[in-house]
């Protein structure tokens, strides 16, 4: 998979060539290119924002450098693919992203995230952009950051993970949060007492299908406390 990123701030995303990411893109599994939305500016002093016509506080972030970013980006699509890129903007007023986002977005070919800054992006770059590939404006919940770049790095990890060969045992994949609907189960190591706190002994008991059954008991009853909103209607 290929990911490009726009920011006014690329060292932001110094942190994704560390671990489990880093050593996907040293394996080849991963392209990540951080790219300066300011080196698709032409003046002096590499402008990107101005006031908002229609008056309000705050500036906006204005089109031409992003026009002549996703034009450059969007056209270096992988050739091994015959698909368009997919022009995520993370957005307080876009939808919101879950583990099934990050699934449907891990099989895609070629991710390019526009991180916003100030009071937003020009509208027309939206419009623009969906003449280049599938534009998503994705929100990681309910709530304002002051730019896309945390987000991104969010969203980049949880697609990241799920790419194949990314984590060593994908088994670790399939049991956890939101991957069937549910929260996950409590987890334990050694030592099996550690200040007076013993792990459960049905953990302790080598009974694999009693052990299932208290960890899916152990889903439910987390689900029902924590996010009955996730809760199957049958389990509610
Ligand atoms: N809630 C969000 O994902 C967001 C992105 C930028 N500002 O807020």
């Amino acid at each position: 998979m290929r990911i490009d990123v726009l920011s006014i701030f690329p060292s932001y995303f110094d942190g994704l060539t560390l671990s489990l990411l880093g050593k996907a893109q040293s394996a080849g599994i991963l392209d990540l290119r951080v790219r300066d939305l300011r080196d698709w500016t032409s003046d002096r002093h590499r402008t990107v924002d101005d006031t908002p016509y229609g008056g309000g506080a705050g500036m906006v972030m204005k089109p031409e450098p992003w026009g002549l970013a996703l034009d450059e980006l969007a056209s270096s699509t992988p050739s091994s693919t015959e698909q368009r890129p997919t022009i995520i903007f993370p957005s307080p007023a876009g939808e919101v992203f879950t583990q099934a986002t990050a699934r449907d977005l891990s099989t895609r070919e070629h991710l390019v995230f526009g991180c916003g800054r100030y009071e937003g992006i020009d509208e027309r770059v939206f419009e623009y952009a969906a003449s280049l590939g599938e534009v998503r404006l994705i929100s990681l919940g309910d709530y304002v950051l002051n730019g896309g770049e945390v987000a991104t790095m969010a969203m980049i990890e949880a697609i990241g993970r799920l790419i194949p060969g990314v984590v060593g045992n994908p088994e670790s994949l399939v049991e956890e949060s939101h991957e069937d609907g549910l929260l996950e189960y409590p987890s334990y190591t050694k030592p099996s007492v550690w200040r007076e706190r013993s792990v459960p002994d049905v953990l302790l008991s080598g009974n694999h299908a009693l052990i299932a059954s208290w960890r899916r008991d152990q889903q439910l009853e987390r689900t029902r406390r924590r996010r009955p909103d996730l809760l199957p209607d049958d389990e509610s």
